[in-house]
């Protein structure tokens, strides 16, 4: 081994003698990683088909995601079973209570959401989970989730996601409204309009349009778009 890999890393790191650190953000632990996950054509499980499972669908299916999901027909909310007839092509049904074997073919399996009335079955469930190594979030559960969903406004390509960490679910749902009303109506159309300008700026000048300000494609602000 060389001297220099043996040696103590924060002594390599080099000095920068005009950093304002004040400038950085802050940092504030306990929270979580917000993202805004891919699950395009990617297999998730969802158990359970009452009124939650229902709002799981409505986040699954504005994601594109594969689902497949497990629950008796008497527990079905309407909502679920018209998502259902509705989304075949997405939603493939198991009329029945969860199997461990409905973990079988884990290399497929990107999540696994559960809603259901019965905690001993949601902690087998997660426990499965764990042992697979598949993400999972256990409604009502939080420490039983590797994930927490969140209140969430939706317009057009526009995703405004707000969470409390576990504090006030129902406080985070009112937060959205307040921050959705506070929007101009036609936000998700004006963004759209970003999006395809963005998209012909890289058509005529590869790599434009990607970097911000730096590579001389400004992206048009708010005051731009009449917003
Ligand atoms: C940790 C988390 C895990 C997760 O579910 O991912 C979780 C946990 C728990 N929820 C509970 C109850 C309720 N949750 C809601 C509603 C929502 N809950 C959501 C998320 C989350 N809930 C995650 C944290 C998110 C955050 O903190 O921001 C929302 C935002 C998103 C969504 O679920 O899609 C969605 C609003 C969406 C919207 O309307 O926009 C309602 C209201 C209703 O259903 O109308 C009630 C009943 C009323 C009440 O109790 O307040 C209980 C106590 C159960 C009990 O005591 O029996 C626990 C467990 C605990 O707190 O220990
Ligand atoms: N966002 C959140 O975290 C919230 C969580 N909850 C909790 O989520 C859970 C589900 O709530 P709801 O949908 O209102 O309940 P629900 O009673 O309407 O639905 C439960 C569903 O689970 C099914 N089910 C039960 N055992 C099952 C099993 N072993 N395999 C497959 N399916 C099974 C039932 O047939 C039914 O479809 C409850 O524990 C509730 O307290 C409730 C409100 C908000």
């Amino acid at each position: 081994m060389s001297s220099s890999a043996s040696s103590d890393p924060l002594s390599l790191i080099p000095n920068f003698p005009d950093e304002d650190p004040s400038t950085y953000p802050p940092i504030q632990p306990g929270g979580s990683l917000i993202l805004a996950w891919q699950v395009h054509n990617k297999r998730v499980i969802l158990v359970g088909g009452g009124n939650v499972a229902a709002t799981r669908l409505v986040h699954l299916l504005n994601a594109d995601a594969l689902i497949t999901l497990i629950a008796p027909p008497a527990g079905l909310h309407p909502e679920t079973a018209y998502r259902i007839k509705t989304h075949g092509s997405r939603i493939t049904y198991i009329p029945r209570h969860f199997q461990p074997s409905d973990l079988g073919d884990v290399f497929s399996i990107s999540l696994v959401l559960t809603a259901i009335d019965d905690p001993v079955a949601s902690t087998e469930i997660y426990t499965l989970c764990k042992k697979l190594k598949i993400p999972v979030n256990v409604a009502d559960v939080p420490p039983e989730c590797d994930f927490y969903f969140g209140s969430v406004h939706r317009d057009g390509p526009l995703q405004i996601m707000v969470s409390t960490n576990g504090n006030g679910p129902k406080l985070a749902a009112m937060i959205r409204r307040k921050v959705a009303d506070s929007l101009p109506k036609d936000t998700g159309e004006a963004i759209v309009k970003v999006g395809e300008l963005r998209k012909k700026l890289r058509g005529i000048a590869p790599g434009k349009g990607e970097g911000g300000q730096e590579d001389g494609v400004d992206e048009p602000g708010l005051r731009d778009l009449g917003i």
